[in-house]
Order: structure tokens, then sequence, then C-alpha cells
């Protein structure tokens, strides 16, 4: 199964960073190496203005709202445009809004209805090197800007340092010292003009969904920092049994969400921010649990929720 995901990058930065400008550049260069690319952009307001810049290209639009929070239904049903034999892609960019969380993306690109289905190989974060030590100080007081702004470094894969072209050279080492600070020197950096990068670099995988069954003897060698891991047919948990697990792994989990049966009861999970909330869950998905999060430890995950016999 993990051979037919559809591979997914994800471009997320602030509003007018370059994201559309990259886009363009990895499109162009996909095409090169003959591969068939989809896109879906999403807009904050109801009319795209872009969308003339992909004329030709299988592109699906998510408008009025961010796909990471009021529009996140629409946009998993949009998503299975993809899935079509018409429409068939290689690979597929979404560019989210410039005030996006990406780790919401990722996260809704990972639910049980879409897990089976496409993989989100690396998120993309296109920084405006001419602009961020201003919007830094700009946004100072704003808690909430202030989050959304480091969300989309810090739940980033790779970062462009963008528009490099206008700026000093000491200005460029300071903001990529602050950068690596902030991100604690584990995200590559890649400093642009124009989102020019090397494409290789643009399309490496650095982030992994994997598959776990009960009963499998398989192994996987994880190589990537960040993971969504799947148990499909997970034990049988109670809620309090099914916290208790979380939290033995809470050191790297971000993010853990699933179907569970609790005495012949559906439900739908979800486990955010330490901690987890049941809603009665009626459609027709198989039970699994989806765990997001930084190294996580798949070994341990495999042993405390696979079944034992
Ligand atoms: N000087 C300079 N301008 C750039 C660079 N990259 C992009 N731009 C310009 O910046 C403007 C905004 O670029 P976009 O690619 O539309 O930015 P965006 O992040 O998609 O914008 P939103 O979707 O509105 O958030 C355009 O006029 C680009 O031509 C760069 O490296 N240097």
């Amino acid at each position: 199964m993990l051979n037919e995901k559809l591979p997914v990058y994800v471009l997320t930065g602030f509003l007018g960073s370059g994201k559309t400008t990259a886009l363009l550049h990895i499109l162009k260069n996909c095409k090169k190496r003959g591969l068939r690319p989809g896109i879906l952009l999403n807009e904050l307001g109801s009319v795209n203005v872009e969308t003339h810049l992909f004329e030709n290209e299988k592109l699906v639009e998510v408008l009025d709202g961010c796909v990471c929070c009021t529009v996140k239904e629409d946009f998993k049903k949009e998503l299975g445009y993809f899935l079509k034999s018409e429409n068939k892609v290689d690979l597929l960019f979404i560019e989210g809004t410039g005030v996006a969380d990406p780790g919401e993306i990722v996260d809704a690109v990972a639910s049980p209805e879409l897990f089976d289905y496409f993989e989100v190989c690396s998120v993309i974060s296109v920084v405006d090197a001419s602009r961020y030590l201003e919007y830094n100080s700009m946004f100072s007081s704003s808690k909430e800007i202030r989050k959304m702004l480091s969300g989309q470094i810090e739940n980033s894969t790779l970062i462009l340092l963008n528009k490099t072209d206008g700026i000093s050279a000491p200005k460029k080492e300071k903001i990529l010292k602050k950068l690596k600070k902030q991100t604690e020197g584990r995200i590559e950096m890649i400093d642009t003009q124009f989102g020019a990068a090397d494409i290789d670099l643009l399309l490496k995988q650095r982030m992994e969904f994997v598959q776990t069954k009960q009963y499998t003897s398989e192994h996987h060698t994880v190589n990537h920092t960040f993971q969504a891991v799947k148990i499909t047919d997970p034990e049988l948990l109670n809620g309090k049994e099914l916290e208790r697990k979380l939290s033995q792994v809470s050191d790297s989990l971000i993010r853990a969400k699933g179907i569970i049966t609790i005495d012949n009861e559906r439900y739908h999970f979800q486990y955010a921010s330490g901690s987890l909330s049941l809603q009665p869950y009626q459609n027709n998905v198989s039970d699994c649990i989806i765990l997001i999060g930084y190294k996580l430890p798949v070994d341990q995950i495999k042993a405390l929720f696979n079944r034992s016999n």
C-alpha cells in the first residue's frame, strides 16, 4: 500500500513570502523530469486571483477559509479529486494560505480516511528574508500571530530563506542564526531567490507515513525525523487506557487521532496538546490509531498498540 500513496508536498509561509513563486519553479522542474504534478491551492478569499498562473494544470482550489481550520472538511473531500483515474498525478503540491499552520494540514492528510492514499513527504516553509526581522518585531505583541509565524517554521521539514536578493550578508547571517536557534538546528535551510532551489533538495522525502499492522514481522527503518504512524486494527482500549499509552510516548508525540471501539460503540478520538477527547463515530472507516510526531519511537508504539494475541 505504501508505494501506491500519492506523495504530497506542503508549501507554507507568511503572506507574500514567495510560496507561489517557489511552486512555479518546482512545477517547471517537475515537468522537465516528466513528472505530472497536481496542485491544491487554498485561499482565504472567495476568489483566487492567481488561477491563471496554473493554466493547463491539474488544479483544485479550496477557497474562502483556511484548510487548517475552517474548511478542513472541504479540503479532505477535494483531495479525492486526485484519486480518480482520469486525474492521476505523480505528486501533489498543497499551497496553504499565508496564515495557515502546516501542522494542521499534515494532520488533515493523515486522517483515517486519507492515510492509505496520501503521504506527506515534506513541508516546505518559505521565509521572506527581507521582512523576517521586521515581522518579528512588528508582531511581538500579538501572541496569536507569533504562534502562527513560529508554527509555519517549526512545523516544517525544509526552510527556504527566500528574497535574499534584497538583503546584506550580515543581515542574512543574523536571520539564519535566529532560525537555527528557533528550530534547534533540526531543519535544513536553503537560501533562495525567487524560490529557485535545487529540485532534488525540494523533492527530498523528509517525512514519512508509516503503517504498522498487527502480526506483521516487517521492520520499518525510519530515517525521517517527522513521521505519521498508523496502527491498523489496534488493540481494544478504553479511553483511560488509550490516554495512558499515549502519555508514554508524549515526549515525541505532537498529535494523535483515530477510530476505536469501546464496548461495541465506535468513537473518533482526538489527542492534541496533551488531552484526549472522544466523539461517537458512525462512518465506515475501520479502527485505527494514527500518531504524528518528531522522532517517534516506532517499535515502542507497535509494542504499545498492536494486539498481542
Ligand atoms: N525580490 C524578490 N521578490 C520575490 C522573490 N520571490 C518572490 N518574489 C515576489 O514577491 C511577490 C509575492 O510572491 P508570491 O510568490 O506571490 O508570494 P506568496 O507567498 O505566494 O503570497 P500569498 O499567496 O499572498 O501569501 C511577487 O511579486 C514575487 O514576484 C525573491 O526571491 N526576491
